[in-house]
């Protein structure tokens, strides 16, 4: 099953909807092959991918600025895509120079290599010839590269890094790994990098976001029914404000009343770290969920109620560290009272038994921060599989690999790391990064949009918060849980991108974050 529909409105476009695919190499090279089977000539497909490159760089970057444009050639079809754009920003009066560093050439890449000669565009096999020029196109390799670069590539490629031109990229920054997105020896540093027909992975790895600069997806009209062929079920995708927002639980009806729209049970907080507790409930407050209780350690009780006069502000028994001893809930009131619970910021790993009541809980379960730290030594398998109830862990890099000693490292490939960790503990497992990846079994979401600006103290505890606020009310709407995580990660990066824009990257502190929520939902 291919629900591209799914879960968006019937309003959604043929963009959005390609826009939300992302690709494998070889994932491509099938889609490519039934077009081609299908009966469209190859040549025809590169001077229509090329002809809307050269519209952009047209764009971005017109003659009257950048009269001259260097263009770096490889052996394969990103190489032929790029002597097409050369031929046709030469007829557009730009002045062309070519540097292609191979002898051998793909069949159609070496026909468009003569013609351009013929034209009289100056073809080099070293750099060093280009070096006045405003602007260069990388065509060295797209997806079909298969092995780190080797001499002399590696030299051109390391020399135009140290250069400062703009580089634009044409599908992939050459050197990228088309699916882990791993730098292979060396790569170009693209300013921006145009993705042909369908998002390829390694574009949303963290680890080629360095070299990958602005990136946007060229659109050439691969028909639908090639993709739902190629892709069974779309494992992975990107998540796009359409999807977000199509998720959210953003409407209410008019007889509704404060318990229909979710009880959240935050557990969080310690004498040391009682910020983190404040920020979570903030974080929670903007979910819009319909009753917020939190549960401290007594001593910072007042704190809470000042902040968060709303919610009501359970005060527990506490350790001679000052975290909670144990769960002290208000009369006639037990763990299923709640429709979700969320655990973790501030609680110090001396909050152990706590976890261990909420994990027997038969409530959906977040876990953060120290909730994490204290699954990762519980044995964080086990320990879930003996769970009823859905599970959201939300671990940066490092708890990731606390929380999954065993997997794939997250810092070679986050999403393969990702999926494995979700289908080895059944969990839906966030994996916080400046590309946020969220799975469950089945499907992959990933965050395309962020801001640096959330690499910062506290802003986790936010995402926690709002993260909990809008599974409560989903668990009261049926929203699957996978979407409603994915929503709540882009809701947050995009409250940070506000933010940002009005406060500079440097002035996104938590409690800042926080007051940007709602301005997401008023802006979509
Ligand atoms: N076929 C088409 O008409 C279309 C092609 N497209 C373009 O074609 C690209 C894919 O084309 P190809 O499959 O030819 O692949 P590439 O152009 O990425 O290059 C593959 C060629 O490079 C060689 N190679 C791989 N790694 C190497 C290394 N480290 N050092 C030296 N040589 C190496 C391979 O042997 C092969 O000849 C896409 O990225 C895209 O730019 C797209 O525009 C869609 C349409
Ligand atoms: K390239």
């Amino acid at each position: 099953m291919f629900n591209l529909e799914s879960p968006l409105p019937n309003t959604t476009t043929r963009h959005e909807q390609i826009s939300r695919v992302v690709v494998t190499a070889q994932q491509m090279r099938d889609i490519e092959a039934r077009i081609f089977a299908g009966g469209m000539p190859v040549a025809a497909l590169m001077e229509k991918v090329a002809g809307l490159i050269a519209r952009r760089i047209i764009e971005l970057y017109p003659r009257s600025h950048f009269p001259c444009i260097g263009i770096l050639v490889g052996p394969g079809h990103n190489g032929g895509d790029a002597l097409v754009v050369a031929r046709e920003l030469h007829f557009q009066g730009y002045d062309i120079v070519v540097c292609c560093p191979f002898s051998k050439l793909k069949d159609l890449t070496a026909q468009n290599a003569q013609y351009v000669k013929s034209l009289g565009i100056p073809v080099y096999e070293a750099l060093e010839p280009l070096a006045k020029c405003a602007v260069f196109v990388d065509g060295l390799f797209g997806f079909g590269l298969e092995r780190s670069l080797a001499s002399p590539v590696d030299r051109i490629v390391d020399q135009l890094n140290e250069w400062s031109q703009p580089v634009v990229s044409i599908d992939l920054p050459s050197g990228i790994h088309t699916d882990t997105g791993e730098v292979l020896e060396t790569a170009v540093q693209a300013t921006q990098t145009f993705c042909l027909g369908l998002w390829k992975i390694g574009l949303l790895q963290d680890q080629a976001l360095d070299y990958v600069g602005q990136a946007e997806l060229i659109d050439f009209d691969i028909p639908i029914a090639d993709i739902q062929a190629v892709l069974e079920s779309p494992k992975i995708q990107r998540i796009t404000p359409q999807s977000a927002i199509a998720t959210l639980p953003l409407k209410r009806s008019p007889v509704t009343h404060k318990y229909k729209q979710g009880h959240l049970l935050l557990i969080c907080g310690s004498r040391r770290y009682t910020g983190g507790a404040i920020l979570t409930g903030l974080g929670a407050r903007a979910s819009g969920v319909g009753m917020l209780s939190i549960a401290v350690p007594e001593s910072i009780k007042p704190l809470l109620s000042a902040q968060l006069p709303e919610a009501l502000i359970v005060g527990c028994p506490e350790t001679a560290s000052g975290a909670i001893a144990q769960l002290q809930l208000p009369e006639k009131t037990d763990l299923r009272s709640f429709d979700a619970i969320a655990c973790g910021p501030g609680l110090t790993v001396d909050a152990k038994p706590i976890l261990q009541e909420v994990m027997n809980s038969d409530r959906p379960l977040i876990l953060d921060a120290d909730g994490l730290n204290i699954l990762a030594q519980m044995g964080t398998i086990p320990t879930l599989q003996r769970r009823q109830a859905p599970t959201v862990l939300t671990p940066h890099a490092g708890e990731f690999k606390r929380l999954f000693p065993d997997t794939v490292d997250p810092t070679s490939d986050r999403i393969a790391a990702v999926r494995a960790a979700a289908a080895q503990s059944g969990a839906v497992v966030l994996l916080k990064g400046a590309r946020t990846a969220i799975a469950d079994i089945d499907y992959v979401w990933i965050n395309p949009e962020s801001t640096p600006a959330l690499a910062r103290g506290g802003s986790g505890d936010v995402l926690t918060g709002l993260l909990g606020g809008l599974i409560a009310q989903a668990t009261t709407k049926h929203i699957p849980l996978l979407e409603i995580v994915a929503s709540a990660a882009w809701w947050h990066s995009q409250a940070g991108i506000l933010a940002a824009r009005d406060r500079t990257e440097m002035g996104v502190d938590a409690f800042t974050l926080t007051q940007y929520l709602i301005s997401v939902m008023r802006s979509n």
